[in-house]
């Protein structure tokens, strides 16, 4: 079966710093997976190297099968089948949330440019459709009560869904996941939980997320990879990984929210 993702030796190098140290990492299709370790272990790093935001500095990535070029552009990136979410919520605050998950689906109702310009009969279809897709995405994931909202003025964990379910709109192959849980209360940490799962299982997409609520990963992982100090430390199902004695000493004994 094809990867959805396969990372080989990645590394990356800020000035004389190895922040991330010739790391490999898969994830099938339709698999979940974390990634974890303490703060500074390098994570969001390796995210941004998958993702082309800062390209790694040696190692290669394949999305879907197919390797992702030196130097190319983020949004390049996500075209090929990966989209991801940041520590930071990065919505368009003052658009609406169905205005933010229709951005999210443009690439995939691509129209000519005359057919644009000129406001042809199939614009208008187009348009139509693409709402709808949204729309439908908004009440599959319990949206639709907010989607005329302004995007800004919605609790926290909700914003956060939003964000989930704008990735989700681009169609991906996999969706990396960057602390979703942080800040959450436990009820939206719930809902949240849901909300990953249905992702991979009804959606049939892959999921990489990185997160620091252990109950959340022990829930939904099918394996875990382990990082500290940039360095792959373990990798293993939870039950591994729980039991793993350079884990236990690395992070989950260090203090870490297990
Ligand atoms: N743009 C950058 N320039 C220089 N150093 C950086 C840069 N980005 C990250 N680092 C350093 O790389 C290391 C790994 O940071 P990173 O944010 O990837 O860790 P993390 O595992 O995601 O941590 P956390 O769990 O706290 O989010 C840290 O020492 C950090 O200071």
């Amino acid at each position: 079966m094809t990867k959805a993702l396969n990372a080989e030796h990645i590394t990356k190098v800020f000035g004389g710093l190895t922040a991330v140290d010739d790391v490999s990492l898969h994830v099938d299709a339709k698999e979940l997976v974390a990634l974890i370790g303490p703060n500074g272990a390098g994570k969001t790093t390796f995210f941004n190297c998958l993702t082309g935001v800062a390209p790694a500095t040696s190692g290669t990535v394949t999305i879907g099968g197919y390797e992702v070029k030196k130097n190319t552009k983020a949004y390049k990136v996500a075209q090929m089948g990966i989209s991801r979410t940041f520590q930071n919520i990065r919505l368009f605050s003052e658009l609406s949330v169905l205005e933010n998950v229709l951005i999210a689906l443009t690439n995939q109702y691509k129209e000519g440019f005359f057919t644009a310009v000129l406001r042809l009969p199939s614009f208008y279809k187009t348009e139509a459709s693409m709402e709808e897709h949204a729309k439908r995405l908004l009440k599959d994931f319990e949206l639709e009560d907010v989607m005329y909202f302004p995007a800004g003025n919605l609790p926290y964990g909700v914003q956060r869904k939003v964000e989930i379910v704008r990735a989700l709109a681009t169609n991906p192959k996999i969706i990396c996941l960057d602390e979703p849980a942080a800040g959450m209360n436990p009820e939206e940490t719930a809902d949240l939980t849901k909300l990953i799962k249905k992702i991979q299982t009804e959606y049939g997409i892959a999921v990489l997320l990185i997160e620091h609520d252990m109950s959340l990963v022990m829930k939904l992982a099918e394996r875990i990879y382990v990082l500290a100090e940039g360095k792959l430390l373990a990798e293993g199902t939870p039950q591994e990984i729980q039991n793993n004695p350079d884990v236990i000493n690395a992070y989950l004994g260090g203090g870490a929210n297990a």
